[in-house]
């Protein structure tokens, strides 16, 4: 393994794992870590850190990180969102200057710009397609609003060190411009420096800038200029198509209330069938994971969709009556134990929406690995993993996909 990955989250990490796949890396997607891994070019580690206590946060970062070592891996990568998802106590500064201790580097980028997904940074500043980060639904985020755009005031709230920024006139100078950019911030003792990057072009030219760093920090965009740094030794093309071949029952399960996700749901029910899950209903224990099984199983090959994402009103409800932390949880243990039943009884196609429920569905699957296929949309790679034979999934962050995502998915992910 030349390029070890560690993830915030499971939809961020398939995100990260697709850009490497499409670099030519062969690439495995792993959900914990220990022993010898699979042979790969290139492991993308995914954690459930983002919305972590600090700590809890820098010591799996961590953990990750020695695992990757001991694999082999000459650089990492520390995978956050494009929209920069934390809170003024982190978790992406204190997991990123952790990071550079463990590898005794003297600085690393921090870039989440992501243009094919609108997310650029301009000025130090995060835009999300024509507006300000702050300024969109963002704002609101339920665990880590974001109200601050200037993405080296809100992680200089984060770190120990100043933080340091490379404006775009530098990036568009080319690699060279780059280079020297990091030396003198690292020379004045600015260790994560923030790098501005408005298309793919400034993307590859960072990458090219940041050969020889020990760690990158981004979005998965900054990972497209990195696997060409490794051309010399890679084994050629990754045939992503090459993943195991995967034919059985499919189903989609949304936890995503995200604007994108309502919008493929809506699109996707209309045609198929279709069940919502009430949160009161599931509360108060009139929705069983058996129920619904039993539902699935009598809708024969026409791959149903069970749904709980709503809008924002009855998400806000649902909150107010039983508790964030208690509803989100509750969602997320009955997803998880359904596809672990559906898993069990001949299902062998799983469209997830959201990344939390992506998170727990893939634990409880217990599939610590899979095999990183092709795109289906930007950011969202077909995934296949074992558990009685190949099991395919496609995890998709809320906000990507285009409208017809959970038809296009089932499809790619395998036959039916
Ligand atoms: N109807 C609902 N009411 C309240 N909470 C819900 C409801 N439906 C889902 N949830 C919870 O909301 C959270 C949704 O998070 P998830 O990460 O799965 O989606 P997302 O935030 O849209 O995706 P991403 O993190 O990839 O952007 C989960 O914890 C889920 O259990
Ligand atoms: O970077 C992104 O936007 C996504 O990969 C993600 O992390 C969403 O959870």
């Amino acid at each position: 393994m030349l390029l070890g990955a560690i993830a915030d989250d499971f939809t961020g990490a398939s995100d990260l794992a697709n850009t490497l796949a499409k670099g030519g890396m062969s690439t495995v997607q792993f959900s914990g870590f220990g022993g010898t891994a699979p042979d790969c070019e290139a492991g993308v580690v995914a954690l459930k850190t983002r919305s972590a206590p600090v700590g809890d946060a820098v010591a799996q970062s961590l953990a990750a990180a020695r695992w990757l070592l001991d694999q082999g891996c000459e650089q990492l990568v520390f995978k956050y969102c494009s929209t920069f998802d934390s809170t003024p106590q982190g978790n992406i500064g204190p997991v990123a200057e952790a990071l550079l201790d463990l590898l005794g580097a003297e600085v690393a980028v921090v870039c989440p710009a992501f243009p094919g997904a609108g997310r650029r940074l301009f000025m130090g500043h995060l835009f999300v397609g024509d507006r300000l980060l702050s300024e969109t639904g963002m704002r609101h985020h339920p665990l880590t609003p974001m109200t601050d755009p200037d993405i080296r005031r809100w992680l200089a709230l984060q770190t120990a060190g100043d933080v340091g920024s490379i404006l775009l006139d530098t990036v568009r100078a080319g690699p060279e411009a780059v280079r020297a950019a990091f030396a003198a911030e690292a020379a004045a003792g600015r260790r994560l420096v923030v790098a501005d990057a408005i298309a793919d072009e400034d993307l590859m030219t960072i990458g090219a800038a940041v050969a020889d760093h020990r760690l990158v920090t981004g979005g998965s965009g900054i990972a497209q200029g990195l696997p060409r740094n490794f051309r010399a030794r890679l084994g050629g093309p990754a045939d992503a198509a090459a993943v195991p071949a995967v034919t059985g029952p499919g189903v989609v399960l949304c936890g995503s209330c995200s604007t994108a996700s309502q919008r493929q749901v809506a699109l996707y029910a209309a045609s198929h069938p279709a069940l919502a899950v009430d949160p009161a209903a599931l509360m108060e224990g009139e929705i069983s994971v058996d129920g619904v099984a039993d539902w699935i199983a009598r809708q024969g090959r026409r791959t149903p969709i069970v749904y709980s994402t709503a809008a924002p009103e009855a998400v806000a409800d649902a909150q107010a009556r039983f508790g964030r932390a208690a509803v989100a949880a509750r969602f997320e243990d009955f997803f998880a134990a359904l596809a672990r039943r559906l898993a069990d009884t001949g299902t062998r196609r799983i469209v997830v929406g959201g990344g939390e429920t992506s998170g727990a569905i893939v634990e409880a699957l217990e599939l610590s690995s899979m095999h990183v296929g092709r795109e289906i949309d930007p950011g969202v790679p077909v995934l296949v993993g074992e558990r009685d034979g190949p099991l395919g999934l496609a995890l998709k962050s809320g906000n990507f996909g285009a409208e017809d995502f959970f038809e296009k998915a089932l499809r790619q992910v395998g036959a039916p």
